[in-house]
């Protein structure tokens, strides 16, 4: 077996055990009510000869009444026990899928940063949802069905044999072809509906870009270019989608044609068995009645080997995303961070995100517990990847970064991101309630230290205003939210979390000049007994700064205590401070 197809199967059964193992009870089941259903198909054909010819022969009605009860119960039988098998294989289905998703989200969260930034969050909700999705019928039951299929078939094979040899030999070759001839019709339809998805995905790929960039594309006056490309779009799809709906057709009308040759050749089988006299009538139904049966199974098999194609494309996605590991990970006997305000030391610290292009030079700084690093910077400098660093969201290809003289590389992530606390511009905030979006749905946080620290920052009269306080849902991505109000909700988040170190990126963007007022003595609070970096864009923020350190091309243009720097009449930060912190750094 080649290394790729032992690889696949080993998926396959992996999945398996690993979310069906626990569900055998079910599964029993299953296979139980599945194997009942194949009995009652086989048994409901001999009722009916029976009743056929002991009607013709003019039996006793009260036995022909029996024969039609019996029909009728294992009619209803069967009926139910499809009904329940249903049920339990959208149960294990499901049961399964969400804890493969489960799985999927952990690991995924699990992921460093830089596997997040190459990876649209479209392309891992597709993975998974949309894969995960596709598996559902293949773990609750497509192997049993198969198998059960089989076995049906085979079943009705063999008791059309036991009426002839004849009818057994011409429906087995019948079986075989049909299967044969609808798997290859199949092939061709995949294929043409393979370039529709594509073709589609495109087109709403091309929709949705245009629709999230609205106002930038009328501002622009791009709308006759948009809709240039959604014609030309639409114009490549529609042959495309024109082929597959034709073959799709053409599945269902060769499937039809089939089984209207296997009834053909039935009923062609039985008249000439009957016409010489080697079967009764009821005989010939049996046959016809047998052979109807059989179009069930062989396009139930076809069905369920195409959801197996498709789980196998969905399973190879899934273990090339279990398979991605994350690069930063925990130490193996992780030191802990000391309390309180924590010393920060880069020494010689050399970054880039793609191993080529160095973000950040040999750069070498030292922090005092408690004290403040105004960090300053034209974009593109290097402050930000300075602050995620730190964070541990990328790892630093060589040097070392020291909090509290523990290397960070020595800790735990958890405990890292507890004793860091960051505050960015674009604060994301969740669809949920204010409670949950402060405290990250850490529970032992209580609901009065909550209410303190907004009073505290100022967001009492904001909270007062809520109509179910700290219980009201925030719309997603703060919808009805000012910038201001959301930067102080994040400094509550701070506040609660209550970390040694506070990295700040200060909002580029004006605020009105009470939201500011407000923001200035929040932080000033926030700061209090830590240690902080502030990314810092306005002159006010750059005066609560000990130490100054501007970047330029990821490395250090100058640092030094603010106001020494402030009185050296020939240094950057007096020449930024002349200028305008806005317009040099903006
Ligand atoms: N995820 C990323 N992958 C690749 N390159 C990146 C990534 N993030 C930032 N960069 C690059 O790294 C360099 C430094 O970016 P960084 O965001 O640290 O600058 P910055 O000083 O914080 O800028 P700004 O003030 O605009 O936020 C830039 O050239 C940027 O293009």
């Amino acid at each position: 077996m080649p290394d790729s197809q032992r690889t696949a199967t080993l998926t396959y059964t992996q999945l398996l055990r690993t979310y069906l193992g626990p569900q055998w009870r079910r599964m029993s089941l299953i296979t139980l009510l599945l194997l009942s259903i194949l009995v009652f198909q086989l048994v409901n054909p001999y009722i009916l000869r029976y009743f056929i010819d002991t009607t013709l022969g003019g039996g006793d009605q009260s036995t022909l009444l029996l024969a039609g009860l019996l029909f009728v119960g294992l009619a209803l039988l069967n009926q139910g026990a499809t009904i329940l098998e249903t049920y339990v294989s959208e149960n294990v289905a499901w049961t399964a899928t969400n804890r493969l998703r489960a799985d999927l989200v952990a690991h995924c969260l699990r992921l460093d940063l830089a596997f997040h930034k190459s990876h649209t969050s479209g392309e891992l909700i597709e993975r998974i949802d949309g894969d995960v999705d596709a598996l559902s019928t293949f773990f609750s039951r497509s192997f049993v069905l198969v198998a059960s299929n089989i076995l049906l078939i085979l079943g009705l094979i063999l008791i059309l044999f036991q009426q002839h040899w004849l009818v057994g030999l011409v429906m087995g070759v019948f079986a075989i072809l049909a299967t044969y001839i609808l798997l290859r019709i199949r092939n061709f339809a995949i294929r043409s509906e393979t370039a529709d998805r594509q073709k589609s995905a495109e087109f709403y790929g091309f929709m949705g870009e245009q629709l999230a960039g609205t106002s930038d594309i009328r501002a622009n006056g791009a709308t006759s270019y948009v809709l240039w490309r959604f014609y030309t779009l639409l114009r490549s799809w529609y042959p495309v989608n024109r082929r597959a709906a034709l073959m799709g057709f053409s599945t269902f009308v060769t499937t039809i044609a089939i089984f209207g040759v296997g009834n053909a050749l039935a009923f062609a089988l039985g008249a000439y068995l009957w016409s010489q006299k080697l079967i009764s009538p009821g005989a010939v139904y049996f046959i016809f009645y047998c052979t109807n049966l059989l179009n069930q199974p062989i396009d139930q098999i076809r069905r369920e080997l195409q959801n197996l194609q498709k789980a196998g494309a969905g399973i190879e996605r899934i273990r090339l995303l279990l398979h991605t590991q994350p690069t930063i990970t925990d130490a193996p006997a992780p030191l802990s961070l000391p309390s309180g305000p924590l010393a920060v030391s880069f020494a010689r610290v050399s970054f880039s995100y793609n191993e080529q292009d160095m973000v950040l030079h040999d750069l070498s700084f030292d922090l005092a517990p408690g004290k403040v690093l105004g960090l300053l910077g034209r974009t593109g400098s290097g402050k930000t990847t300075t602050a995620r660093l730190l964070l541990r969201l990328y790892e630093a290809q060589s040097g070392e970064i020291r909090l509290g003289d523990v290397p960070i590389h020595a800790t735990r992530l958890a405990d890292l991101r507890q004793g860091v606390g960051m505050v960015t511009q674009d604060v994301q905030l969740f669809h949920a309630s204010v409670r949950d979006n402060l405290t990250f749905f850490n529970t032992s946080i209580p609901d009065s230290r909550i209410l303190k620290t907004l009073e505290s920052l100022g967001l009492g009269p904001w909270l007062r205003s809520l109509p179910e306080g700290l219980d009201t849902e925030l719309g997603s991505d703060g919808e009805g939210l000012s910038a201001g109000e959301a930067q102080l909700l994040a400094f509550t988040r701070i506040f609660l979390a209550d970390p040694g170190l506070v990295i700040l990126d200060e909002a580029s963007s004006r605020l009105d000049p009470a939201t500011e007022q407000l923001i200035e003595q929040a932080t000033s609070k926030l700061l209090a007994g830590r240690t902080a970096i502030i990314i810092a864009h306005r002159l006010g923020t750059i005066q609560r700064a000990d130490n100054i350190m501007v970047l330029e091309n990821g490395c250090i243009l100058e640092q030094g205590a603010r106001v020494d720097l402030a009185n050296d009449p020939d240094s950057r930060f007096s020449y930024l401070l002349k200028t305008g912190l806005e317009e040099v750094l903006a």
